[in-house]
């Protein structure tokens, strides 16, 4: 039996208000969804709902808005995106809460999919603020959590609401757990994690605490960038965060203690601009020019990463390791990421990989199906590799 309740637990929901959170946080690139992954997962726990008669009401958030509703935060398009990926009509109503939301509750009919606008329009929802989940709550008779990606996250939406409904876990976020404590409960050593991305600050807890569980931690990425400044090197106009060099240090040393390996690229592929096609060039990591920026890893780096592959029986990859988006900085990850399947296809790795941006690289790359398991899940995977209680997992447990 599951530690958590599942849909198998749920009975007759024929009728009811179903509350399902869900992670619709996904890369839009020009207005348009770049990687439907996200949304694919949650189709088979929408499917199995609806089928049973349910009203299912999504929530979700979408990226992180500051002050309040905004046309660039709105999850309308993604109801849309939603609704093709699914195959049937997604209605949306342009409030999580309130007469809006609940009008378009009243409307539905049974098996009905609705998607209310992002919960991150009100401040309340990331305070798990008890009245804020109670006037989410009105709309719904249960709840169902399926955004094992934003289960790190103590919301009203992914926590708070647990507390007031008959609560569940969705078929995707069930996966995820399962897969997860098979591929990495009690890893085969060596495990070699790669980590990569935009920027340390968004990682620095990760990265302190991976040092201590992994043998090898391969840096790569934009975040790579303040890892060589704070060894000294010169990174021209590359991201970097300037102010976090004390800390890589800090995670570098701590690194050295626990034995385990930093390995940081010795070539990188500069351009003077961030754009599709910009002339480009590879050099060594010490010749990087002061107008340069660096933004894939190159060639020779590849190959030392390879050679980590090769060594690991378990891999943990978080964050691409250029701005794979735009070609031809993709190449590294593309490459790695090849190696890493082959090596998982031949029955000598054991491959996991978590992040939205991860997800999009490895299916830019076409190997997604070959890792032994991709999460959908960023910030929330790299918690629970670190052993971290998951608040919006904690509060499903029986
Ligand atoms: N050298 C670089 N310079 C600038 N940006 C970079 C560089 N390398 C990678 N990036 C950017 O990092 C971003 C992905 O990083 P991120 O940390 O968000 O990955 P992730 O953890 O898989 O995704 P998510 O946060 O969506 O779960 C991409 O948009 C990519 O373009
Ligand atoms: O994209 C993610 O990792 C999840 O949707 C959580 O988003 P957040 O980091 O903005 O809470």
């Amino acid at each position: 039996m599951a530690v958590f309740k599942t849909l198998d637990d749920i009975g007759n929901i024929s009728g009811k208000r179903v509350l399902v959170r869900v992670d619709l946080n996904v890369p839009v690139t020009e207005g348009k969804v770049s990687d439907a992954t996200r949304i694919e997962r949650i189709a088979p726990t929408i499917a199995e709902l609806s089928g049973k008669g349910a009203k299912v009401i999504l929530l979700a958030h979408f990226g992180r808005p500051k002050d309040g509703p905004s046309p660039e935060f709105s999850l309308e398009p993604i109801a849309r995106a939603t609704a093709e990926v699914l195959g049937r009509p997604v209605a949306f109503a342009s409030d999580c809460i309130g007469d809006t939301a609940g009008s378009a509750v009243a409307a539905m009919d049974k098996g009905d999919v609705l998607l209310l606008e992002n919960t991150r329009f009100y401040k309340a929802e990331e305070k798990n603020d008890p009245a804020f989940t109670e006037r989410l709550a009105a709309n719904g008779d249960i709840f169902v959590n399926d955004a094992f990606s934003a289960a790190h996250r103590a919301h009203s939406s992914t926590e708070g609401l647990a507390h007031l409904l008959p609560s569940f876990a969705g078929r995707t976020m069930q996966a995820e757990l399962e897969a997860l404590e098979k591929g990495l409960g009690n890893p085969v050593r060596p495990v070699v994690a790669i980590v990569g991305g935009a920027k340390v600050s968004t990682k620095i807890d990760l990265l302190m605490n991976l040092v201590k569980k992994v043998d090898a931690l391969v840096i790569g990425g934009g975040m790579a960038n303040t890892f060589l400044a704070a060894r000294g090197t010169d990174v021209g106009k590359s991201l970097c965060e300037h102010d976090l060099a004390p800390t890589a240090k800090q995670i570098m040393i701590e690194a050295a203690e626990a034995g385990c390996a930093i390995i940081l690229p010795v070539d990188g592929v500069v351009a003077k601009e961030f754009k599709a096609g910009a002339a480009c060039e590879t050099v060594a990591i010490s010749d990087v020019p002061a107008d340069g920026m660096i933004l894939d890893v190159g060639a020779r780096t590849v190959t030392t990463i390879g050679e980590w592959i090769d060594r690991a029986a378990t891999l943990v990859w978080n964050g691409p390791l250029g701005a794979f988006e735009i070609e031809p900085f993709d190449h590294a990850t593309v490459a790695a990421a090849r190696h890493a399947a082959a090596r998982t296809k031949a029955g000598k790795l054991v491959s996991v990989a978590g992040g939205g941006d991860t997800v999009a690289a490895l299916n830019h790359a076409g190997v997604a199906d070959d890792f032994t398991y991709v999460s959908t899940a960023g910030g929330a995977f790299l918690e629970w590799m670190e052993g971290k209680p998951l608040p919006g997992v904690d509060v499903l447990k029986r």
